[in-house]
């Protein structure tokens, strides 16, 4: 199969994507694959660095309020579009498939000019602005949760789950605890705010190190790759040194590896992660992130919490104190961790990749 794949901005898009790929060539070790991303978003160095052929599209947002940006946002739309259909015809792909993220709008809207079948992945239960474009003329749609169905066509979606989800349930490799100055064998909380990085949980984290030491457990703290400066300037400016049984680091590139092994995760209720951490029945700290579109990660966190899977505490609650509070008492009560991961198992969707790519194969002529 020849397959081109494209989403990008943030890790929620681009590990779906690179996840079906990754399991595709598994399958069928001579699938020819291309990867079309943004100039500026993550993917640029993480689809290299996974070994897929890699271009990179220019492309910028619409603002939601009238704005003469929004002629520059049509304009680079355009210029992509014709880009795109160049690296098309050059590379004849049987599918063209895209995982949200303006990126993936110019290059299946150039494949869907073309005659070439596409599929989209949503992740969300909200509809991302350019896969609901694209929905107008695409072949088949994945998504994740029920509620995105209603958004589309009848008959053309089909929930498949989100295809990083079975990547971190087959976590096939080791994770050398050591390289992060921590032990294998110890019970471990990771925190991270998302692909990204989050500020405030960030700062409630730096607030609350001190407190991890001497604990039973150790504590992988990822701050984000652009906000790690930050973090360390304010452990300088308050004095904070992290015990022997915190790791302070600023991305992790290998999650796959890392998360089926640690005992608790906290973090922002993006759709991905929320896929990864069900498949595998985590018990999960959830701090949604306000500023997203119709506040979903809020909505994402609270089916989660109301299901028992999940502790949620509001960004505006949130504080050193109440984040290590909540960490601490359920890094203590492993019976209560064990219930929660069982209602977190019951929502995961540990084959998702292989339900996508069955959708993707249905619509190759
Ligand atoms: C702020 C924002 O707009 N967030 C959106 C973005 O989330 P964002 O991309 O931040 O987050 P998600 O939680 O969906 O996905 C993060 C992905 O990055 C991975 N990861 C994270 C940190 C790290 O150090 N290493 C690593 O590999 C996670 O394992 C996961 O696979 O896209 C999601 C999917 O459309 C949306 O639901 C989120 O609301």
């Amino acid at each position: 199969m020849r397959i081109i794949v494209s989403g990008g901005g943030t890790g929620g898009h681009i590990y779906p994507a690179l996840a079906t790929v990754q399991r595709l060539k598994a399958l069928e070790p001579d699938t020819e694959v291309l990867y079309i991303g943004s100039e500026r978003g993550l993917e640029g160095s993480i689809v290299p660095k996974a070994g897929f052929k890699f271009k990179s599209l220019k492309v910028q947002g619409f603002h939601r309020s009238l704005s003469l940006d929004n002629f520059k946002t049509i304009y680079l739309f355009l210029k992509a579009t014709r880009e795109a259909k160049k690296y098309l015809v050059a590379f004849k792909p049987d599918v063209v498939v895209g995982t949200g993220g303006y990126v993936s709008g110019p290059v299946l809207y150039a494949a869907q000019q073309m005659g070439i079948p596409t599929v989209i992945h949503e992740q969300n239960s909200v509809v991302g602005v350019t896969n609901k474009f694209l929905a107008r003329k695409v072949t088949k749609v994945g998504v994740a949760f029920p509620a995105a169905l209603p958004a589309f066509k009848a008959n053309l979606a089909t929930i498949v789950g989100n295809p990083r989800a079975q990547e971190v349930v087959d976590g096939q490799g080791s994770f050398d605890w050591e390289k992060l100055g921590l032990v294998p064998d110890k019970p471990s909380v990771l925190v991270f705010g998302g692909s990204q990085g989050a500020i405030k949980i960030n700062a409630s984290m730096v607030e609350a190190l001190p407190n991890f030491a001497d604990k039973p457990y150790q504590v992988i703290f990822v701050t984000g790759s652009k906000r790690f400066d930050d973090v360390q300037q304010e452990m300088r400016t308050k004095n904070i040194v992290p015990a022997d049984n915190v790791a302070v680091v600023p991305y992790i590139s290998n999650m796959p590896q890392l998360m089926p092994r640690v005992s608790l995760v906290v973090g922002r209720a993006g759709a991905t992660s929320l896929a990864e951490q069900t498949a595998l029945g985590k018990p999960m700290i959830l701090i949604p992130s306000p500023y997203v579109t119709n506040d979903h990660q809020t909505k994402n966190a609270r089916s989660l919490a109301n299901a028992g899977a999940a502790e949620m505490i509001t960004e505006e609650s949130l504080s050193g104190t109440t984040l290590f509070g909540t960490i601490d008492q359920l890094m203590t009560d492993e019976k209560q961790r064990q219930l929660m991961a069982e209602a977190a198992m019951k929502m995961g969707v540990p084959d998702a990749a292989d339900q996508f790519i069955a959708l993707i194969k249905s619509v190759i002529k």
